[in-house]
C-alpha cells in the first residue's frame, strides 16, 4: 500500500539528524517520504526541556483555564488587533460551524505595540504583544510559557532546513521566508470539554503556517485525526515525550505540492469522560509579511517533482482553507484566515476585510469557510 494512504503515523527520532553524518543522511530520507506521503509525523528525542513541558502540562495548563471567568474575559481577544488573547467557548469558527474549544492565543516576539504608519498595510498590525494573566493571578507562567516558546521555535527554525534538505534543496533555502526579525509565531494553548452540542473539537481544516509543532497535552485522549490520500480519517493518538509535527498549506504552495498539507480535525472527548482534552499547537507561521510562497518562489529539483507525481493528486476534501496564498502576501493571508476564524475581533478591528468577507454581517453557522 501506497504511504499516502497511510493508516498510522509515523515517528521519527531527532537524535539521528544531530548525531552523525550517517544517522543524518537515514532521518533526512525518511523525512522526504513523510513530506510527499504523509504531512504528519511524531518527532521523539527532541531539545526541548522535559521539565519545563511537564510543569506546562500538569500544572499551569489546569490553572490557566481555571482562572476565574472574568480574569480570562480580561485579556479577551476582542480586545486585541493581533488576534491574541483568551476565546471563550464557542467563539470560533472552522468552515462556518462553531468549534466547541475554549483556548488562549499567544504570540512570541513583541513586548510593545508597534503602531501603523500612514500608507502601511493593514496586514502590518497582525504582529504584537500577547495578553497574559498577571503576575498575581497566575505567578511564573508567562516567563514559563516563553521559556518553553522559544525551545519550540528554535527547534522549528532548526526542523526547516532538514525539511529544505530532504527536499534537495540547499539547507538554507527555506530561510528566505523569514529573514527580517520583525516576526511573531503563533501558539495556543487549548481545551476541549467533554461533548457539548457537537463532536466538533475543531473542524476539518488545513494549517496555514509552513510548521505546527503540537503537543498532545492530555494522554488519555485520543480526538486528533488526519486524513490519508484516500480521504479516510486516521487516529493520531497521544504519544509520550513527542510532538506531533504537521506541514502547512504556505509550505504545500511553495514546494508546488509536494510536501503534503494534510487536512486534520479534533473530535471533542466523548460523553463518558471525565477529563477535557488539552493540547499546545506551535504554529511556524512568523514569516515575513510582505513574501509570497506562490509556485514561483524556489525552483524546485525535477526528481522531486517526480515523488509529487508518483504519489498522485490530492482527492477533494472538507478543508478548503488558504486558497490565498495563490495570490498574496503572506501577511495578507494570515490576517483573511485570522479574520474568518475570529469573525467578532475581525469586525471590531479590521471593518473593510470584516464586510468583504462577510457582507451579509456576522456569520452564523454554514456561513463562511
Ligand atoms: O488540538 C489539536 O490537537 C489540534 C489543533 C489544530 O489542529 C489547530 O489548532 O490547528
Ligand atoms: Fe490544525
Amino acid at each position: 500500500m501506497s504511504s499516502a494512504n497511510f493508516q498510522s503515523i509515523p515517528t521519527l527520532d531527532y537524535s539521528l539528524a544531530t548525531s552523525n553524518p550517517e544517522s543524518r543522511l537515514k532521518f533526512i530520507s525518511q523525512l522526504r517520504t513523510v513530506l510527499v506521503n504523509v504531512g504528519f509525523l511524531y518527532l521523539s528525542n527532541t531539545p526541548v526541556d522535559k521539565g519545563l513541558i511537564y510543569k506546562l502540562k500538569h500544572d499551569y495548563v489546569p490553572r490557566l483555564f481555571g482562572l476565574p471567568q472574568g480574569d480570562k474575559d480580561q485579556i479577551s481577544m476582542a480586545n486585541s488587533p493581533h488576534f491574541l488573547g483568551y476565546s471563550r467557548m464557542g467563539m470560533e469558527l472552522t468552515k462556518g460551524e462553531v468549534d466547541w474549544r475554549e483556548q488562549f492565543d499567544f504570540g512570541t516576539g513583541f513586548e510593545g505595540e508597534r503602531p501603523l504608519k500612514e500608507g502601511d498595510p493593514e496586514y502590518w498590525n497582525v504582529y504584537g504583544p500577547s495578553q497574559y494573566p498577571s503576575e498575581d493571578q497566575l505567578p511564573g507562567f508567562k516567563a514559563l510559557f516563553e521559556a518553553y516558546l522559544a525551545q519550540v521555535s528554535a527547534l522549528a527554525s532548526d526542523f526547516l532546513r532538514l525539511v529544505s534538505d530532504a527536499l534537495g534543496l540547499p539547507p538554507d533555502t527555506l530561510d528566505q521566508f523569514y529573514r527580517t526579525n520583525d516576526r511573531m509565531h503563533l501558539s495556543k494553548i487549548i481545551k476541549y470539554p467533554v461533548q457539548q452540542e457537537s463532536r466538533q473539537g475543531v473542524g476539518a481544516h488545513y494549517d496555514g503556517a509552513m510548521l505546527t509543532f503540537l503537543l498532545q497535552a492530555s494522554e488519555e485522549h485520543r480526538g486528533l485525526q488526519a486524513q490519508n490520500l484516500r480521504g479516510e480519517w486516521i487516529d493520531v493518538p497521544p504519544k509520550s515525550d513527542t510532538f506531533v509535527i504537521n506541514f502547512g498549506r504556505s509550505l504545500e504552495f511553495v514546494t508546488q505540492g509536494v510536501v503534503r498539507a494534510t487536512s486534520h480535525r479534533v473530535l471533542a472527548p466523548p460523553l463518558d469522560s471525565k477529563t477535557p482534552r488539552y493540547s499546545i499547537p506551535f504554529f511556524y507561521s512568523g514569516m515575513d509579511l510582505e513574501v509570497r510562497v506562490d509556485g514561483s518562489a524556489l525552483k524546485m529539483p525535477p526528481e522531486i517533482l517526480k515523488l509529487r507525481d508518483e504519489r498522485g493528486v490530492l482527492p477533494e476534501t472538507e478543508s478548503i482553507n488558504y486558497p490565498e496564498y495563490a495570490h498574496d502576501v503572506a501577511g495578507k493571508v494570515y490576517l483573511l484566515g485570522r479574520a474568518k476564524s475570529h469573525p467578532d475581533v475581525a469586525e471590531r478591528h479590521y471593518p473593510d476585510v470584516f464586510k468583504e468577507l462577510f457582507p451579509n454581517g456576522m456569520p452564523l453557522h454554514g456561513v463562511a469557510y
